[in-house]
């Protein structure tokens, strides 16, 4: 049974997959009243009300995934969320309309100063001098941002006769073509822009991007709107503006701290503001739910999610083609952690033939979370594996090739400590399953599963038939048993596997056989 704390208001009727469910309870109430069962929760979905902390994360160490029922993650500490191998998902597209249609709408009673005159006539005012407007028709919208909102914004405003100039360094001439907007630089855009409208996220680059050094190049006269997030637009560096009257308008529906408590910009008639409403609607609301409800389940039956933030993100059938090999890449990781139990300070890992194909960062997640398990007391999965991989030293790369060297798909994982390097190689064979088929150079075969021993001897005749007698004394039954070598009379190893893990005593008694060089025991 899964437990999901929802701990925002959201859409019931997007929510159902997850309250339909069978094997899920759902309990909606916010983190700060569940304080005494937050360790019971596998999901936490949020919208941007919640503070999703490290301390909250802490608190909730049967936390699998946490689910944001929009496209701001900046409520997440997304770092302290991938340090605990939490994977953290989003709904980016659900309130894309939504936003935009709000965003017009603010435009639109900005320039028309409908909500100053929605509350002179409600004062039994009849004032029709002193709401004059301007039109949008001819004049230059600037969008700083042509994301899904941005672009969705430049279309609804070229229906409406507006000359759209864009600034997103990101933006390709084909993409900007395509939607037939003017492609700009920041100062262009300040320049010409008769209204300017931010969409970006807010980062180190648009924090204040609009702000004291670009207000100045603005027109005088200018129209300002923030319905991304609050500081792309400097607050603070708008006062001036204003009481100068440089600046024709502002239209917030964010701000830097939410909400804003006696704000100084809520003193001005010609700033007009909305409590950060962008993807409040029905339909937005029930599409983000429902989107990330989806994708909760999915996740908690093993699935792949689509909209991961801090995982590669995959489609259903690239997941459905590298599953097998993350499976396989994680064993061999574990394996070889177990097989060298020294200080590692490299791990690389080698793609050929079919293999080298996919999404093999993926994978390599995988493997180095396997190889850290047996060496972490933290659950370490392929959300966290590079993190911790990093912050122990330990550094990784990966590489890609499509020769195949005498198997169709093959995996090689060799890893670097201060005296010794080890490696293993690994295949996957359809409807047969993964192979360990190479250790060390020595060709082996053996299906990387349950209790297991690794052997490193000399290949003398009597070695063998010792280590299965002492087994048999002790009532071990040996389910499979591989041997390799290079030369006879040289180097050998013997991987053996049981029904049951062998104790302390019992693995100190077979390195005690003659000829016998090393013995690891492994747990799958
Ligand atoms: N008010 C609301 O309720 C509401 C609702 C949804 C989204 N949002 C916010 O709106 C913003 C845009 O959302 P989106 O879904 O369109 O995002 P998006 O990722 O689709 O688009 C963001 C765009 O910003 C551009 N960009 C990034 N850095 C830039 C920079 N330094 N200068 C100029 N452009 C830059 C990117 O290239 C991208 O095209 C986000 O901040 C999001 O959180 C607000
Ligand atoms: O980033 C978003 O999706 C918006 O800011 C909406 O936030 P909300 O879900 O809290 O309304």
């Amino acid at each position: 049974m899964y437990r999901i704390l929802v701990s925002d208001s959201m859409s019931a009727d997007g929510l159902q997959p997850l309250l339909a469910a069978e094997n899920v309870e759902v309990v909606q109430k916010k983190a700060s009243e569940a304080a005494e069962e937050l360790h019971t929760f596998h999901a936490l979905l949020v919208r941007s009300a919640t503070k999703v902390t490290d301390e909250l994360i802490a608190k909730m160490p049967s936390l699998k995934i946490i689910a944001r029922a929009g496209v701001g993650i900046d409520n997440i500490d997304l770092d302290a969320a991938t340090k605990h191998g939490v994977v953290v998902i989003n709904a980016p597209d659900g309130n894309t309309i939504s936003t935009a249609e709000h965003t017009f709408a603010m435009m639109t009673s900005l320039l028309r100063h409908i909500p100053q005159a929605n509350v002179s006539v409600k004062s039994n005012e009849w004032n029709r001098t002193a709401f004059v407007g301007t039109e949008l028709y001819g004049k230059t919208l600037g969008i700083v941002g042509l994301g899904r909102i941005g672009t969705e914004i430049a279309k609804r405003a070229q229906a409406f006769g507006v000359n759209v100039l864009v600034f997103d360094p990101f933006l390709t001439r084909d993409r900007a073509a395509k939607i037939s907007v003017k492609n700009a630089s920041l100062d262009e855009l300040l320049e010409q822009a008769d209204i300017i409208t931010v969409h970006t996220p807010l980062t180190k680059e648009t924090k204040g991007l609009i702000g004291a050094k670009s207000l100045p190049k603005t027109k005088k006269g200018v129209y300002l709107l923030n319905c991304a997030r609050g500081g792309i637009i400097d607050e603070e560096a708008l006062i001036p503006f204003l009481e100068n009257g440089h600046i024709a308008g502002v239209a917030l529906d964010v701000f830097e701290t939410e909400p804003p408590v006696d704000h100084p910009l809520l003193a001005f008639d010609n700033v007009i503001a909305t409590p950060h409403l962008g993807a409040s609607t029905k339909e937005a609301q029930l599409n983000v739910a429902a989107q990330v409800a989806q994708d909760v389940l999915h996740f908690l039956d093993g699935k792949m999610v689509t909209t991961s933030v801090n995982l590669p993100t995959l489609t259903k059938e690239v997941f459905e083609k590298i599953q097998p090999f993350y499976k396989l890449a994680k064993k061999m990781g574990n394996v070889i952690s177990q097989c060298m139990k020294e200080p590692v300070n490299d791990i690389s890992i080698k793609y050929e033939g079919s293999v080298a194909e996919l999404e093999t960062s993926f994978i390599t997640k995988s493997m180095i979370a396997g190889f850290l398990t047996p060496r972490v007391a933290s659950n370490v999965n392929e959300v966290n594996a590079g993190m911790i991989a990093k912050e122990r030293g330990i550094s990784f790369s990966e590489k890609n090739t499509s020769n195949q060297s005498g198997y169709e798909n093959c995996i090689t994982v060799t890893i670097h400590g201060d005296q010794t390097t080890f490696e293993i190689k690994g295949t996957h064979i359809p409807h047969y399953g993964e192979r360990i088929v190479g250790i060390n150079s020595f060709n082996i075969d053996f299906y990387p599963s349950g209790h297991l021993i690794y052997i490193q001897h000399t290949d003398k005749p009597g070695v063998i038939g010792r280590v299965g007698r002492i087994l048999g004394d002790h009532e071990v039954n040996i389910a499979t048993m591989q041997v390799g070598r290079k030369n006879a009379g040289g180097e050998a190893i013997m991987m053996l596997s049981f029904d049951r893990s062998l104790d302390d005593a019992l693995l100190t008694t077979l390195s005690e056989i003659d000829d016998i060089v090393s013995i690891r025991a492994i747990e799958l």
